[in-house]
């Protein structure tokens, strides 16, 4: 099924392909996959059907200049993809991993890659990211859990030459407060990021988390 997007959706589409011009069929192949399948399978509230672009996809690549050039990225709590997969799509430099505990999700998110040809540099997971033993450059997330607890399951996943990205609205520095007994005995130091996808669609915040220097 395609995806119809009301005219406030379609405009934030169009400047997302401005801003990623070689992604745009990925990235509707993707929101088509999501708006079918991921909500016949309960992976996204009803609600979120009439705002995907805005709300998911913009937000998730927000991302995109958070993280360097060539590298290998875990994606934890990826549920549908995101953001792991819209950053896959328009940075063909990375190499993506996505971490979800849930079976039904990790299967829709074999099948997405598959559906999208992602196969070669972007992989499942299927368990719980603090019974992981990679280690990768960068960690993102997006709505999985506080910080406090993002910083237990994952900092043995980067720490101490990487960094985590967590995806954050208006809470991070009520996190990082709380965090921040963690943060000082895991000689680990935090920042806010202002992230926006392209000029014109709303930007959104990430804290980034690194080793104190
Ligand atoms: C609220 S959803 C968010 C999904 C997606 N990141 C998004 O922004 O739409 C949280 C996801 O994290 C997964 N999750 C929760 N705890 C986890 C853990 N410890 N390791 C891996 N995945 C986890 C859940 O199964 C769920 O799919």
């Amino acid at each position: 099924m395609e995806y119809q997007p009301s005219e406030a959706e379609q405009i934030v589409a169009e400047r997302l392909f401005a801003a990623f011009p070689a992604s745009d069929e990925a990235l509707k192949r993707y929101v088509d996959i999501v708006a079918s399948r991921g909500m016949a399978w309960g992976l996204m509230g009803p609600r979120e059907g009439d705002r995907l672009w805005q709300r998911h996809i913009a937000n998730s690549l927000a991302l995109v200049d958070a993280v360097p050039h060539g590298l290998d990225v875990a994606d934890i709590g990826s549920g549908a993809g995101l953001p792991g997969i819209p950053l896959a799509i328009v940075r063909p430099d990375l190499r993506v991993t996505l971490i979800e505990s849930l079976q039904r999700r990790s299967e829709f998110l074999d099948l997405a890659i598959e559906e999208l040809g992602l196969g070669e540099r972007v992989e499942v997971i299927r368990g719980r990211a603090e019974d992981v033993t990679e280690q990768f450059d960068i960690v993102t997330c997006r709505a999985v859990a506080p910080l406090e607890k993002l910083l237990r399951w994952t900092s043995p996943l980067f720490a101490p030459d990487g960094a985590l990205v967590a995806l954050k609205g208006a809470s991070a520095e009520e996190e990082i407060r709380k965090a921040s007994k963690l943060l000082k005995a895991s000689r680990l130091q935090a920042e806010i990021l202002e992230l926006k996808a392209a000029p014109g669609v709303e930007g959104t915040r990430a804290i980034r988390v690194v080793a104190a220097s």
